[in-house]
């Protein structure tokens, strides 16, 4: 049930040549459905479900509907918050009927927003959020490909996760290594293929992470890739793998991907990550390949920010990435 009228983001990037004036596009190109899911059980901190209302304040909206985009529907999916001192129920994988509950209403959400024609943004919320997404993309899009910005990998099962937050799972449900992972979501399609699965920006990984990583040859551009190769050659290679031969490319962008020191309010926040200038010229690339058919930003923990920092550079990316140009 692939739509044939794929909604990509940054079909109205200017070409050279046009003319001053924006250029008009059809309407299916220029929408977009917000999928807010304040959820943060999952992460490492609290403050990740404070998430989507801080990405609002610091003017998401304004910006999608600068950049001409219709806001098709808007949700806010409703997500169980912490009982006041009642322990995780398990420790292996902390929160999961939770995990698994806002999971399905994320699936859905993201399924009707296909159907409908429209582009899914989905703002976290912790990274666990991405099961529901990729549950809702794999139903629609018989070949996805993923572009995985993070420090990490996400690969953890229940029997390796050192932590037990969820957050550091969402990969292994996509990929249906864990035991809890996609095929338990009603209404999700099939796992995501690793050979249509990209990183960027890693940095901080578990043993058992590498090993997958090695062992399913999952093509990984780590920082040390990122300091050799720059951020032009990463990111045109990772758009040949994600984007070529599938039927689009989903952008799951976790805010820790980038420096501390340009984004501070994240749970998880790990040194010598990406620049300012290396996650908007990848994003600005990623609106020009035509390619991206759903994003989502994750980890944003206002409680942790300074000065609305993190929000206001995660509005930004997503601006990027919807065809949002210097000039
Ligand atoms: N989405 C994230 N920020 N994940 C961080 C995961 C950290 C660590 N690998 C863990 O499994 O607990
Ligand atoms: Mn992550
Ligand atoms: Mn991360």
């Amino acid at each position: 049930m692939k739509n044939e009228n794929i909604p990509v983001a940054g079909a109205h990037v200017k070409q050279e040549g046009d003319a001053q004036q924006a250029t008009p596009v059809s309407a299916y190109q220029k929408e977009i459905a917000l999928i807010k899911v304040p959820f943060g059980l999952a992460g490492a901190r609290n403050g990740a479900e404070l998430g989507p209302d801080e990405l609002v304040t610091a003017g998401l909206k304004r910006e999608i509907a600068s950049l001409g985009y219709r806001l098709t529907r808007e949700v806010r999916v409703d997500c169980p918050v912490q009982p006041a001192n009642v322990p995780a129920r398990r420790l292996t994988a902390k929160y999961l009927n939770e995990v698994q509950q806002v999971s399905e209403k994320v699936c859905q959400e993201v399924s009707s927003t296909l159907e409908e024609g429209a582009f899914p943004l989905v703002l976290g919320g912790d990274h666990s959020v991405a099961i529901g997404t990729l549950a809702g993309l794999t139903a629609h899009y018989q070949k996805l490909g993923v572009i995985w910005f993070d420090a990490h990998a996400d690969l953890n099962t229940e029997d390796h996760s050192l932590t037990g937050n969820m957050h550091g799972m969402s990969l292994a449900a996509g990929l249906g290594h864990s035991t809890f992972n996609l095929s338990q979501i009603r209404g999700a399609g099939s796992f995501v293929d690793p050979s249509k699965l990209v990183y960027i920006g890693l940095r901080d990984l578990d043993l058992y992470e590498k090993k997958q990583i090695r062992a399913m040859g999952i093509r990984a551009f780590t920082m040390h890739d990122i300091d050799r190769l720059g951020m032009k050659h990463v990111i045109e290679q990772a758009i040949v793998i994600a984007g070529s031969g599938t039927d689009g490319i989903h952008v799951s962008f976790d805010m820790d991907c980038l420096d501390p020191r340009e984004a501070p309010g994240v749970g998880t926040p790990v040194p010598g990550g990406l620049s300012y200038r290396e996650a908007h010229f990848a994003m600005e690339c990623l609106a020009s390949s035509n390619h991206v058919v759903s994003m989502e930003l994750v980890e944003v923990n206002p409680l942790l920010d300074q000065n609305r920092h993190t929000a206001r550079l995660g509005v930004g990316l997503i601006a990027s990435v919807l065809g949002k140009t210097i000039l």
